[in-house]
């Protein structure tokens, strides 16, 4: 893998362990529309494509497919509310993130964030957890007009710091990571704890798969 100049970083799966919070959320969606709860093994496998799919997954029972609009219309400001509130409160960092950062900061890699999450969540997250400070860009879901699998979001991050995609990495854990990345021309890595909709990862081919951001000092400099 050649040495890069960027790297890009997802946040749900990769740097953070946000089901705690989505699915303490989901569930208590479900109670206020009459509905049984989904459970936090589901809503592991459901989050990756924002906030919006998560609530019509959870609406249906399952990743694919579509509920009726008036109930996702009824159920949406409900989950946004719930989850303004509950952003952080049982998140965390995945070991091994913090040294990850400190490594990549130290070597001078420029550091951005990108995921589907939407900006009004991200941002309250990384702030509450420590880690914002570190990225000198965060792109969110709904900070432009197309999110992951679309590369967009990655090429936006390239012209912001000045990078030809040849020289950036993401780090991520989904399908979506791995095509947004293969899409946009830069390398992936992705972490084999996060959610792939209940899918190994390894599937999805990414040039590398680690399990925890301490290793990044020896796959970098390899
Ligand atoms: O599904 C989401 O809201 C965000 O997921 P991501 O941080 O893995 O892109
Ligand atoms: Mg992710």
């Amino acid at each position: 893998m050649l040495r890069p100049k960027m790297i890009l970083i997802d946040v749900d799966g990769t740097l953070v362990d946000s089901v705690p919070d989505l699915a303490f959320c989901v569930d208590a969606m479900m109670e206020r529309l009459g509905r049984p709860p989904c459970g936090e093994a589901s809503v592991r496998d459901w989050v990756g494509n924002g906030v919006e799919r998560l609530v019509r997954r959870a609406l249906i029972g399952q990743l694919d497919g579509e509920p009726e609009e008036a109930d996702f219309d009824a159920a949406l400001p409900i989950f946004l509310e719930l989850y303004a509130e509950n952003t952080s409160k049982r998140s965390v960092l995945y070991p091994g993130v913090i040294e990850g950062i400190a490594f990549m900061k130290g070597a001078g890699y420029q550091l951005g964030c990108v995921t589907n999450k939407a900006a009004q969540f991200t941002e309250p997250l990384l702030r509450d957890l420590g880690i914002r400070e570190h990225f000198g860009l965060v792109v969110s879901g709904d900070t432009l007009p197309k999110k992951k699998p679309d590369p967009m979001p990655l090429l936006h991050a390239a012209q912001h710091f000045g990078v030809e995609p040849a020289e950036a990495i993401m780090i991520g854990d989904s399908v979506s990571d791995v095509k947004a990345a293969r899409a946009a021309g830069f390398g992936i890595i992705c972490m084999s704890y996060g959610y792939n909709h209940g899918q190994d990862i390894r599937e999805a081919k990414p040039d590398a798969v680690i399990d925890s951001m301490v290793e990044l000092e020896q796959l970098l400099a390899g």
